[in-house]
């Protein structure tokens, strides 16, 4: 009997995203060749890699801001490629997700709370003023940042509240995903774990799936229910961390079971807290 792939791809315990042979190019530099990788509902996974493996190209093939030369993306059972930008079903996926880009990537020119208000102004363009200013306020709080961070200008603010009002944008829908890129690159280990923290509670409140790109170590372990590895233009490997620990391969070994992997592993900076997706 076939089955209708778009049909299966909805249920609700279908994988929230699904890739397949995805490959991406830049001229002679073939970066994924035959990707494939599942993200399952309500997990946060962590996406690792040597630099230049890309992490970050395939977060950008599945947000549509990369085309990829061949492979399927579907996100929300919806499939991403060679769609017609403006289609409204693809529209409708674009309200579902919400994205920390590496940087912040907040308007200079622009509040925290005005940042936060963008994707309101986008998608909801009818917003009354008062109610965008609102539910920007409370994302603001929701995400850890004072009261007062509202008016405030990105040159303001610390590396550590930038990333939370990325955060705070980046929620601004009440999305079912997120896309985090290295959203602890640059901040002190206190800051960093805070942010970890931060990120468990909001994902296990509010149900999100969370997709990250990290190096760091600390979040993998704190906070990752499964980690995906690339490494020679695929994804290699997926898996609780004791589970890739199992593997033979030389550079799973190295990066987790180097010195530093083994730090983090033996002192998670949440004690008291079991490490995520490790057996009770
Ligand atoms: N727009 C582009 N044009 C040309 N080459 C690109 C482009 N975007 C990415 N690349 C190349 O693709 C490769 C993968 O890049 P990507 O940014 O995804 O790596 P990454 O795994 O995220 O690395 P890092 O961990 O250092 O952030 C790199 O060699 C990069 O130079």
């Amino acid at each position: 009997m076939t089955q209708d792939p778009a049909a299966s791809s909805r249920r609700s315990d279908a994988p929230i995203i699904e890739i397949r042979g995805l490959v991406n190019r830049f001229g002679d530099q073939l970066v994924h060749d035959g990707l494939d990788l599942d993200v399952r509902r309500g997990e946060i996974l962590g996406v690792v890699g040597g630099s230049g493996t890309g992490k970050s190209v395939l977060m950008r093939s599945i947000i549509g801001l990369q085309k990829p030369e061949a492979g399927e993306i579907n996100v929300l059972g919806e499939p991403m490629l060679d769609r017609d930008p403006d289609d409204p079903a693809l529209l409708a996926v674009r309200k579902r997700w919400g994205i920390l880009f590496q940087s912040g990537a907040l308007f200079s020119t622009l509040t925290v709370s005005e940042n936060v208000q963008v994707p309101l102004r986008e998608y909801y363009p009818e917003m009354p003023r008062q109610l965008r200013e609102e539910i920007a306020a409370y994302k603001i709080l929701m995400t850890g940042l004072p009261d007062n961070a509202g008016p405030k200008f990105p040159s303001e603010l610390s590396g550590g509240m930038k990333k939370r009002a990325g955060l705070a944008r980046a929620l601004a829908l009440d999305p079912d995903l997120l896309f985090l890129d290295e959203p602890t690159a640059g901040l002190d280990p206190i800051g960093a774990a805070a942010f970890d923290e931060q990120t468990r509670e909001l994902q296990q409140t509010l149900g999100l799936t969370i997709f990250l790109i990290t190096h760091d170590l600390d979040t993998l372990h704190a906070i990752c229910d499964r980690v995906a590895v690339i490494a020679d233009h695929k994804v290699i490997a997926v898996g609780t961390i004791d589970e890739l620990l199992a593997l033979d391969h030389p550079w799973i070994q190295e990066y987790f079971n180097g010195p530093r992997g083994r730090i983090a592993h033996g002192q998670s900076r949440h004690p008291g807290r079991p490490v995520a997706g490790a057996p009770a």
